[in-house]
């Protein structure tokens, strides 16, 4: 998968690559990712990027030629066709089944908006979806970008060794995540479910799962409330719950 970033801080997005599976992605040539940074489309001494809003107010507006080029540049890397993706609070909110589908493509351009935001032409004109990886205001659009690129990238087939594929990833299952333990056995008079020490591993993976239910209802009961439970699931969630009110 090949995915463009946009940015006026390619040394921040590039830190992606330096590290943990996104890294190994990179390096295993999985995952091909360049940087593009509109201020090296600039035509004027000061390399202008932004310019004042029309309509007064405070901040910055990024400027759309700067932008226009750096992405023209970005599509014509690749014979490949991309799909323009701008990484905005006001953009759809992303889930692991909207990961899914962008880890799908074969080409993704990320555009990291800074200052107060860009300029409207550029999203009418080059950008084919908003995104949103919450409901929070950043400085920037690299942290949501680098979001993105991570999240895709544990999907793409090889990323993952064995030891921690993703299909187990809670998410990946719609669940929360169960509890993890590992060495030491006691810590702080704290012990470990005798489960998982007893290496059952049928008993395991129904207290597992039963925990990924438990939590979920109790944690995240959207999560659940389009959810039709298979009778095996639902039977874990009641004995869950009954041993909470044990
Ligand atoms: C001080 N201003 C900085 C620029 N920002 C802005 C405005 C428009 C687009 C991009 C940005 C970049 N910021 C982002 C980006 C994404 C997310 C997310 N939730 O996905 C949160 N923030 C508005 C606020």
């Amino acid at each position: 998968m090949r995915i463009d970033v946009v940015t006026l801080f390619p040394d921040l997005v590039n830190c992606v690559s330096g590290c943990g599976v996104t890294g190994r992605a990179v390096e295993r040539g999985i995952l091909d990712l360049h940087c593009w940074n509109p201020r090296d489309y600039t035509e004027d001494r000061h390399r202008t990027v932004d310019d004042r809003p029309y309509g007064g107010g405070p901040g910055m507006v990024m400027k759309v030629e700067p932008l226009r080029r750096a992405i023209h540049d970005a599509r014509q890397a690749d014979t490949v066709p991309p799909l323009v993706v701008y990484m905005s609070p006001q953009g759809r909110r992303l889930d692991q089944d909207a990961v899914q589908r962008l880890a799908d493509l074969p080409r993704l351009i990320l555009i990291a908006g800074r200052y107060e935001g860009i300029d409207e032409r550029l999203v009418e004109l080059e950008v084919d979806e908003e995104w949103s990886i919450g409901d929070y205001v950043l400085s920037g659009g690299e942290l949501a970008a680098m979001v993105v690129i991570d999240a895709c990238a544990r999907l793409l087939p090889g990323a993952l060794g064995d030891e921690d594929s993703a299909q187990q990833d809670s998410f990946m299952t719609g669940l929360l995540d169960c509890p993890h333990y590992t060495r030491p056995e006691v810590y702080e008079g704290r012990g470990v479910p005798q489960v998982l020490l007893g290496g059952h591993h049928a008993e395991i993976e129904r207290w597992r799962r039963k925990q990924a239910l438990g939590r979920t209802w109790q944690r995240r009961p959207d999560l659940l409330e389009h959810r039709v439970l298979d009778e095996a699931d639902q039977r874990l969630l009641d004995e869950y719950r009954r041993e909470l009110a044990d």
